[in-house]
Order: C-alpha cells, then structure tokens, then sequence
C-alpha cells in the first residue's frame, strides 16, 4: 500500500448527494425537519433496492436451521453447493495447501467478530464467544499476531473478546490501535499517541474523527424515530451506527428503511451500508475493512508480502473488502463462511484456529490434525456433515466479488 498517498484524509472531498445506497442530510435541517417525523411515503426504499437487500441480508435464525438441513439434503441444492464448493473448497480441507503456501512465512490473522468468532443471536448485547473459541484465539495470538476487524465498536468488541493480546479496529477499521513504537513505520495525519487501558502507550487511528458529534447526533435520532417500532434496536459505534431489524416483523421492514432513509436523506457526508439484519450509518469517506487489513500489516511492519502470509476469517458482506486486498496478488487468504450456515460456521472457524496452533505445537502433519478434528464430532450426523460441507473458503457473498487466492 501507497503510504504517502495515505498521509491525506480518506474523507471524500466530493460531497455531492450521490446515487441510491448514499444517502444523506445536513445536520442544521436535521434536528428541526426529522427528528418527530413519522416516515409517510415507503416507494424510496421500495424502489432503491433497500428492501429487497433487507430481505436477503442474513441467514435465518436458529430455530430455521433444522429445515435448511432438511432441505439441503435435497438433490438440487447438493448441486447447486457441489458447484459452489468447485470454485471455493473447504478451508479445512485445503488446509494442508495454506500450510504448504505458509512455509517460511510469517502468518497474521484477521478475524471478523459477528458470525465468525460468535454465533449470530437475536441480542447484539448478548453475542458471546464460546469457552472454546476464546481458548483457540488465545493460542493462535500467542504466535501469530492477531487482529479483530469488527463493525462494532472497539472497546464494545475488545471487551467481548477480552484478550489484551490482539489488536482491535471497531467501526469498521475506523478506529484502530496498534503498539506505539519508534519503528512504527507510519505515520499518518489521523494517527495519534493515546494509552489503552492497561496504561500502556498506543497509536490510535481514527479516520473518522472529526463525524463523531454528526453520527452522536443521527445516532439520537434513529433512537427517537424508531422508537414505536417493536423490536428496532439502535446502536452507537462511536464513527457509525447501526439500526438492527433482526426482532422486527417484516412487515414493518419497510417502516424502518423509511425512517433510516428519511433521516439520511439531507446528509451527504453519511452513507448507508448493509449488514446481517442491520442497516449501518458510516461516514462517507474511502475506508473499510480491507484499507484496515493494510493499514495494520503497515503500521506493525508486515507487509513485506514475500515474507508474510495474512489470513482472513469472516462472514460478511463487509468483510469482503478484506478478501478483495487478500486477493490482490495472491498476497493471503479470505476464508469466508457461506450465509446459511453461520452457526457451524463459527465452529469451522474455531477449528480453523485450533489447527493453526496444533500445528505450532505438536508439530504433526497439518493434514492430520484436520482430518481429526473435522471429523471427531457427530462423525455419523447427517446434519452435522452438512452443515460442514457449507464452509468454504473464499467464494463470493453478493455478486461480482470473487475470493481468496486459487491454488
Ligand atoms: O463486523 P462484525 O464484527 O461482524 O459486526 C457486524 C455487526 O455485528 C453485530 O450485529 C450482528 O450480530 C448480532 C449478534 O449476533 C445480530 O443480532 C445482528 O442481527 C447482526 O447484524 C453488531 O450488533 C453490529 O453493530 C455490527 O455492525
């Protein structure tokens, strides 16, 4: 990555109102025109793709996962995940060849939180990491550095991972930190010196800052105007916010897209972005969790991509720009769990884990340990073999992004 092109600020100079998914207002109508509006005309998010993006934005709930499993034992969708699996096989089972490509290499990982270290819930408060998944991003922290890229906030996902080992980007990579060294490589206009909660010395870098009172200010809006919306829930990530549908009856989806909407409509300098049953508010500047994934093999000096192998674990649509910097030049690998299987999902991605580190520790062949671990539960489950065969690695989540590196 260009640093020097970095010196400058990614927020976009270019603040004219833009096509469908941008949307925005300013802040000085805002508080007088939106704030006790009830939302009148649904047609705008029934005609700029909102609805139909709302409807398709996450597998289904638990309770949904014995009829998928039924129904994947179907001829038909066999073939469809057969020909998925052609293009992007099972990262477990492709794990000897990551191995092979990691010989001599320095591996980092990256690790998305939501649906890859814990299962996706009902409760954004509630998303708890398993004692076993905590224990395997421990062990692979102790010898690869490890980082987690979340669209939560990063003392809200640091907390819930609870490891002082990692580094943590919240928002989406727009608040990140990293060690403060004299070696530090970087140095950009948005980094400053700050000390975490150990009291420790770090770089902060916020690309977003100077959006902190805007997205306070929508953030408090959003709350008012779906306030009689049963089940809408919003949360303040500090550089974005997001409005949860997740507990919403369907057919008061396109309430809720009109009342985000609505609020947005007059802001330019906010965008609008999709998550699993979420409609996430950020600031509309040229940065994601991909320009993250750079920015920290940057900052902590591994981006000598000879000599560094970085790896990326998620579920999601924002994650994808992660994969695509992976992708560049066979630099790494996005590993990517397929929608409908996010609770088996978060167990693949754990064994994942589990398997780097075994390989570390005991030193026996990779493929070994695979085999093994993959197949040790529910070994005859019909469901369980399944649901394994829907992780792959790479593979595209919405059209047009393809994955990971071939081998
Ligand atoms: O980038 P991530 O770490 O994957 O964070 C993305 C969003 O995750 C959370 O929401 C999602 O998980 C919730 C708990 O399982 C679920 O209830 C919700 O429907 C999902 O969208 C978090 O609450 C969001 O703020 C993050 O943006």
């Amino acid at each position: 990555m260009d640093l020097s092109s970095m010196n400058a600020s990614p927020v976009l100079a270019d603040s004219s109102p833009i096509n469908q998914t941008i949307l925005g207002f300013h802040s000085s109508v805002f508080s007088r025109s939106i704030s006790k509006k009830k939302p009148g005309n649904l047609d705008d998010v029934r005609f700029n793709g909102w609805l139909d993006a709302m409807q398709s934005s996450s597998p289904p709930r638990k309770s949904m996962l014995k009829d998928i499993a039924t129904e994947l034992a179907s001829d038909d969708s066999d073939l469809v995940y057969y020909s998925w699996m052609l293009r992007y096989p099972s990262a477990l089972k492709s794990f000897h060849h990551i191995i092979n490509r990691a010989h001599k290499k320095k591996i980092v990982i990256f690790l998305d939180y939501d649906g890859t270290l814990s299962p996706i819930v009902d409760d954004p408060e509630r998303a708890f990491m398993s004692i076993d998944m905590h224990s395997a991003v421990k062990g692979v922290a102790k010898y690869f550095p490890t980082a987690i890229i979340s669209g939560r906030s990063r003392d809200q996902v640091s907390e819930l991972v609870g490891l002082t080992e990692l580094f943590y980007a919240g928002s989406h990579g727009m608040d990140i930190t990293f060690p403060a060294k004299d070696t530090n490589p970087i140095s950009h206009t948005n980094c400053i010196r700050s000390t975490d909660k150990q009291g420790k010395e770090v770089n902060l870098f916020q690309p977003a800052r100077e959006f902190i009172p805007m997205i306070n200010e929508v953030f408090r809006t959003l709350v008012e105007v779906t306030k009689d919306i049963s089940g809408a829930f919003v949360e303040n990530h500090k550089f974005c916010t997001s409005v949860h549908y997740r507990n919403v009856d369907e057919k008061c989806w396109p309430m809720i897209a009109q009342c985000v909407h609505d609020v947005l409509k007059d802001y330019p300098r906010l965008k609008l972005t999709h998550g699993r049953k979420v409609l996430e508010v950020r600031p509309l500047i040229d940065w994601d969790k991909g320009k993250a994934v750079e920015f920290l093999l940057e900052s902590l000096g591994l981006s000598n991509t000879s000599g560094v192998l970085p790896i990326y674990i998620g579920d999601d649509r924002t994650d994808e720009d992660a994969f695509k910097v992976l992708r560049e030049g066979y630099r790494g690998y996005g590993i990517l769990g397929k929608h409908t299987a996010v609770l088996s999902y978060v167990y693949m991605a754990g064994t994942f884990l589990q398997c780097l580190q075994e390989r570390v520790i005991d030193g026996r062949t990779c493929l070994s340990v695979v085999v093994a671990v993959d197949l040790a539960p529910n070994q005859h489950s019909r469901r369980h073999h399944l649901i394994r065969r829907r992780v792959g690695l790479g593979g595209p989540l919405s059209s047009g992004v393809g994955l990971a590196a071939p081998f």
